[in-house]
Protein backbone atom coordinates (compact mmCIF):
# COMPACT_ATOMS: atom_id res chain seq x y z
CA UNK A 1 0.00 0.00 0.00
CA UNK A 2 1.01 3.61 -1.01
CA UNK A 3 -1.93 5.26 0.26
CA UNK A 4 1.15 7.75 2.32
CA UNK A 5 2.87 9.13 -0.68
CA UNK A 6 2.47 12.52 -1.01
CA UNK A 7 1.05 11.64 -4.65
CA UNK A 8 -1.70 9.76 -3.02
CA UNK A 9 -2.77 12.22 -0.95
CA UNK A 10 -2.80 14.92 -3.75
CA UNK A 11 -4.90 12.49 -5.72
CA UNK A 12 -7.09 11.60 -2.92
CA UNK A 13 -7.69 15.54 -2.85
CA UNK A 14 -8.23 15.49 -5.90
CA UNK A 15 -10.49 12.79 -6.26
CA UNK A 16 -14.20 13.12 -7.59
CA UNK A 17 -15.41 10.54 -4.98
CA UNK A 18 -14.69 12.65 -1.90
CA UNK A 19 -16.84 13.78 0.05
CA UNK A 20 -17.60 17.49 -1.20
CA UNK A 21 -21.00 18.64 0.53
CA UNK A 22 -22.75 17.87 4.18
CA UNK A 23 -25.51 15.75 1.72
CA UNK A 24 -22.72 13.67 0.17
CA UNK A 25 -21.07 13.05 3.45
CA UNK A 26 -24.83 12.19 4.80
CA UNK A 27 -25.67 9.69 2.09
CA UNK A 28 -22.37 7.17 2.71
CA UNK A 29 -22.71 7.67 5.99
CA UNK A 30 -26.84 6.01 5.31
CA UNK A 31 -24.88 3.81 3.16
CA UNK A 32 -22.76 2.57 6.10
CA UNK A 33 -25.88 1.60 7.91
CA UNK A 34 -27.52 0.07 5.58
CA UNK A 35 -24.45 -2.15 4.34
CA UNK A 36 -23.69 -3.21 8.11
CA UNK A 37 -27.41 -3.98 8.15
CA UNK A 38 -28.01 -6.06 5.11
CA UNK A 39 -24.32 -8.00 5.60
CA UNK A 40 -23.93 -8.27 9.53
CA UNK A 41 -26.44 -10.79 11.20
CA UNK A 42 -24.69 -10.36 14.80
CA UNK A 43 -26.02 -6.60 14.38
CA UNK A 44 -29.52 -7.72 13.47
CA UNK A 45 -29.93 -9.78 16.08
CA UNK A 46 -28.44 -7.60 18.76
CA UNK A 47 -31.05 -5.45 17.78
CA UNK A 48 -33.54 -7.68 18.25
CA UNK A 49 -32.63 -8.59 21.24
CA UNK A 50 -33.17 -5.25 22.45
CA UNK A 51 -36.81 -5.57 22.39
CA UNK A 52 -37.13 -7.65 25.64
CA UNK A 53 -35.36 -4.93 27.59
CA UNK A 54 -38.04 -2.76 25.77
CA UNK A 55 -40.51 -4.78 26.49
CA UNK A 56 -39.87 -5.67 30.42
CA UNK A 57 -39.85 -1.83 30.91
CA UNK A 58 -43.10 -1.31 29.51
CA UNK A 59 -44.40 -4.24 31.61
CA UNK A 60 -42.74 -3.28 34.93
CA UNK A 61 -42.62 0.39 34.54
CA UNK A 62 -39.01 1.74 34.68
CA UNK A 63 -38.60 5.63 35.70
CA UNK A 64 -37.54 8.15 32.73
CA UNK A 65 -33.97 8.02 33.51
CA UNK A 66 -34.04 4.14 33.59
CA UNK A 67 -35.40 4.29 30.04
CA UNK A 68 -32.72 6.77 29.01
CA UNK A 69 -30.08 4.11 31.05
CA UNK A 70 -31.48 1.04 28.72
CA UNK A 71 -31.67 2.66 25.47
CA UNK A 72 -28.40 3.88 25.89
CA UNK A 73 -27.51 0.42 27.05
CA UNK A 74 -28.57 -0.90 23.54
CA UNK A 75 -27.13 1.71 21.53
CA UNK A 76 -23.73 0.95 23.04
CA UNK A 77 -23.73 -2.64 21.81
CA UNK A 78 -25.07 -1.67 18.48
CA UNK A 79 -22.06 0.92 18.57
CA UNK A 80 -19.77 -1.80 19.95
CA UNK A 81 -20.96 -3.65 16.47
CA UNK A 82 -20.08 -1.16 13.77
CA UNK A 83 -16.35 -0.76 15.04
CA UNK A 84 -15.88 -4.46 15.31
CA UNK A 85 -16.75 -4.74 11.85
CA UNK A 86 -15.07 -1.85 10.32
CA UNK A 87 -12.19 -2.91 12.11
CA UNK A 88 -12.72 -6.38 10.94
CA UNK A 89 -13.27 -5.39 7.20
CA UNK A 90 -9.51 -2.94 7.53
CA UNK A 91 -8.27 -6.16 8.77
CA UNK A 92 -9.40 -8.38 5.88
CA UNK A 93 -8.25 -5.56 3.34
CA UNK A 94 -5.24 -5.32 4.92
CA UNK A 95 -4.51 -8.98 5.17
CA UNK A 96 -6.73 -9.86 2.00
CA UNK A 97 -7.82 -13.34 3.87
CA UNK A 98 -4.81 -14.52 4.57
CA UNK A 99 -4.06 -15.30 8.10
CA UNK A 100 -2.14 -13.46 10.49
CA UNK A 101 -1.32 -13.12 14.04
CA UNK A 102 -2.14 -9.75 14.72
CA UNK A 103 -5.00 -9.79 12.49
CA UNK A 104 -6.21 -12.64 14.97
CA UNK A 105 -5.41 -10.05 17.47
CA UNK A 106 -7.41 -7.40 16.12
CA UNK A 107 -10.27 -9.27 15.98
CA UNK A 108 -10.31 -11.32 18.91
CA UNK A 109 -10.07 -7.89 20.99
CA UNK A 110 -12.95 -5.98 18.77
CA UNK A 111 -15.22 -8.99 19.30
CA UNK A 112 -13.85 -8.63 23.09
CA UNK A 113 -15.38 -5.29 23.17
CA UNK A 114 -18.42 -6.22 21.77
CA UNK A 115 -18.66 -8.88 25.00
CA UNK A 116 -17.74 -7.35 27.22
CA UNK A 117 -20.26 -3.94 26.60
CA UNK A 118 -23.09 -6.67 26.16
CA UNK A 119 -22.30 -8.43 29.65
CA UNK A 120 -22.09 -4.71 30.64
CA UNK A 121 -25.37 -4.35 29.56
CA UNK A 122 -26.95 -7.48 31.12
CA UNK A 123 -25.06 -6.24 34.68
CA UNK A 124 -27.71 -2.98 33.93
CA UNK A 125 -30.64 -4.43 33.01
CA UNK A 126 -30.15 -7.05 36.08
CA UNK A 127 -29.70 -3.97 38.52
CA UNK A 128 -32.93 -3.13 37.10
CA UNK A 129 -35.13 -5.04 36.80
CA UNK A 130 -34.57 -7.55 38.78
CA UNK A 131 -35.72 -5.50 42.31
CA UNK A 132 -38.49 -5.58 40.66
CA UNK A 133 -39.23 -9.08 39.22
CA UNK A 134 -38.49 -10.23 43.05
CA UNK A 135 -41.06 -7.50 44.47
CA UNK A 136 -43.63 -8.66 42.11
CA UNK A 137 -42.89 -12.11 42.82
CA UNK A 138 -42.76 -12.42 46.73
N1 LIG B 1 -6.73 -12.98 8.76
C1 LIG B 1 -6.84 -13.65 9.93
N2 LIG B 1 -5.72 -14.09 10.56
C2 LIG B 1 -5.81 -14.76 11.73
N3 LIG B 1 -6.96 -15.06 12.36
C3 LIG B 1 -8.12 -14.64 11.80
C4 LIG B 1 -8.12 -13.91 10.55
N4 LIG B 1 -9.40 -13.63 10.24
C5 LIG B 1 -10.15 -14.13 11.23
N5 LIG B 1 -9.40 -14.74 12.17
C6 LIG B 1 -9.87 -15.41 13.40
O1 LIG B 1 -11.20 -15.87 13.18
C7 LIG B 1 -12.10 -15.22 14.08
C8 LIG B 1 -13.39 -14.93 13.37
O2 LIG B 1 -13.11 -13.98 12.37
P1 LIG B 1 -14.21 -13.51 11.32
O3 LIG B 1 -13.65 -12.47 10.44
O4 LIG B 1 -14.82 -14.70 10.69
O5 LIG B 1 -15.23 -12.83 12.27
P2 LIG B 1 -16.72 -13.28 12.45
O6 LIG B 1 -16.77 -14.55 13.22
O7 LIG B 1 -17.34 -13.21 11.09
O8 LIG B 1 -17.19 -12.14 13.35
P3 LIG B 1 -18.61 -11.55 13.30
O9 LIG B 1 -19.48 -12.75 13.58
O10 LIG B 1 -18.58 -10.51 14.38
O11 LIG B 1 -18.79 -10.96 11.92
C9 LIG B 1 -11.38 -13.98 14.57
O12 LIG B 1 -11.81 -13.59 15.86
C10 LIG B 1 -9.93 -14.46 14.58
O13 LIG B 1 -9.64 -15.21 15.77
Amino acid sequence: MHMDSKENRKKYRHDSWKNKRFFDSAKHAWEGVTTIWREERNLRNHFGLGIFPILAGLLLGISKVEWMIIVLCIFLVVIMEFLNTIIETVVDMVTDYNYHPLAKKAKDIAAGAVLVTAVFTLVIASIIFIPRIVEILF
